[in-house]
């Protein structure tokens, strides 16, 4: 039951009362980089290098392939407008969320995430590695088992948990059939024709068994946003994700040379999409993921959703046979299942190092790759890539 205590609780931090950032939540080396603009007035030099690409559904697909491709290749990232997804579900959608967000605290703590667990509501599931906090809220569902998870916040299944579940139910069957068609463009990104996309997926099932994550970001006002973190610096972990921010820009991506945070413009009615982890594995390297964070701001609370793509958890990800070049020939990466890859990634957050380059194959073992590349036939779910 919940009780009055959940504002002592450890557990809970009651953001709408702080007066200023406590050095619980106070990040250092925030500014190490500098912030550009990757809005569409961005990149005055010659080759509007900040500018955050876009991707228009709507172009012809060998166009929209290759946006695609420039996109997943040079920045692991981009805004993805004319996908279908009616405006007006995303206003319900944002309306909804932001409605469970302002649920009082006991209420959310109800569905409070529990250890070991990845659904529920808290810290960023990625927060436990870090000894600071950050500066949001979250809760995380499946879509698949939306009604069964929400009763934690509604038990009493009122109108506004019917509400929240039907609008999702939406949200996700349309966002279901969004994967898959953005799956086919990665595939023709990578230069195959609309046969052997077809023929890839018959083998491999990848849009067939994909599962489909929702995690909710809440970022609450800040009275001192230079000291604190919204999102700390991450890759997504899974094959893509699309990310819904609200009017309130926060999410930031990482560019070197030189090295810096793009802030990306909340375009509305657009999706960002980040590549993750796997799906570099996958496309044996060649589609970055993308590094990024959320910032939070003085005036107002920022609300962002993601929806994330990614293998069912038995499936070894390794790369596809039709994403290697003859520039990069072998496999780079060994297959690994997703929850294998979190485990690679919880040590490489421990130790500094880069959880990609943990599964990454010695290429100068050509034995080692060629065996690797042999043994990675394709079976059916469960089985390796
Ligand atoms: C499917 C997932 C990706 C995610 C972990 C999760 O199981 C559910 C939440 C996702 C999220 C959202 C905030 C940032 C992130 C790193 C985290 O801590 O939880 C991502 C995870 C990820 O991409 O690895
Ligand atoms: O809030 C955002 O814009 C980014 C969210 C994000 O990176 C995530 O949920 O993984
Ligand atoms: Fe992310």
């Amino acid at each position: 039951m919940p009780t009055a205590s959940h504002l002592t609780s450890p557990r809970y931090f009651d953001f709408r009362a702080a007066r200023g950032v406590p050095e619980s939540h106070a990040w250092p080396g925030l500014h190490d980089h500098p912030v550009v603009d990757g809005g569409a007035g961005a990149g005055a030099g010659e080759d509007d290098a900040d500018r955050v690409p876009v991707v228009d559904m709507r172009a012809d697909p060998s166009a929209a392939a290759a946006a695609v491709a420039r996109a997943a290749e040079t920045w692991g990232a981009f805004l993805l407008e004319g996908h279908g997804v009616p405006e007006s579900l995303l206003a319900r959608v944002e309306e909804r969320v932001a409605g469970m967000f302002a649920l009082p605290a006991p209420e959310k703590m109800r569905a409070v995430r529990g250890r070991g667990e990845s659904c529920g509501y808290g810290s960023p599931p990625i927060s436990s590695f870090f000894a600071k906090s950050m500066w949001s809220e979250g809760y995380t569902f499946s879509p698949a088992h939306l009604r069964r998870d929400l009763r934690k916040l509604w038990p009493k299944a009122g109108p506004d948990y019917l509400l929240f579940c039907e609008v999702m139910e939406e949200f996700h069957r349309e966002m279901r059939l969004l994967a898959d068609k953005l799956l086919g463009l990665f595939l023709r990104a990578l230069g195959l024709t609309a046969d052997e996309a077809l023929a890839v997926e018959a083998t491999h099932r990848i849009a067939e068994t994909m599962t489909a994550t929702t995690h909710l970001n809440w970022y609450p006002r800040c009275p001192d946003p230079k000291r604190a973190l919204g999102l700390i610096p991450h890759t997504d972990s899974g094959y893509f994700t699309f990310v819904l921010q609200s009017q309130v820009p926060g999410l930031q991506l990482f560019r070197r040379g030189p090295d810096r945070w793009v802030a990306v413009p909340a375009v509305p009615g657009a999706f960002v999409v980040n590549v993750g982890d796997l799906f570099s594995i996958l496309t044996n390297g060649r589609f970055h993921s993308v590094f990024h964070r959320a910032v939070v701001n003085k005036e107002s609370h920022r609300v962002s959703l993601g929806y994330f793509l990614g293998p069912p958890a038995q499936t070894r990800v390794g790369p596809l046979e039709e994403a290697l070049t003859p520039a990069r020939p072998k496999p780079m990466y060994r297959p690994v299942t997703w929850p294998e890859y979190m485990t690679v990634r919880k040590k490489a957050f421990a130790t500094g190092d880069s959880a990609l380059q943990m599964v990454a194959v010695d290429q100068d073992d050509d034995d080692d790759a060629q065996t690797k590349l042999a043994n990675r036939k394709i079976k059916v779910s469960g089985e390796a890539y």
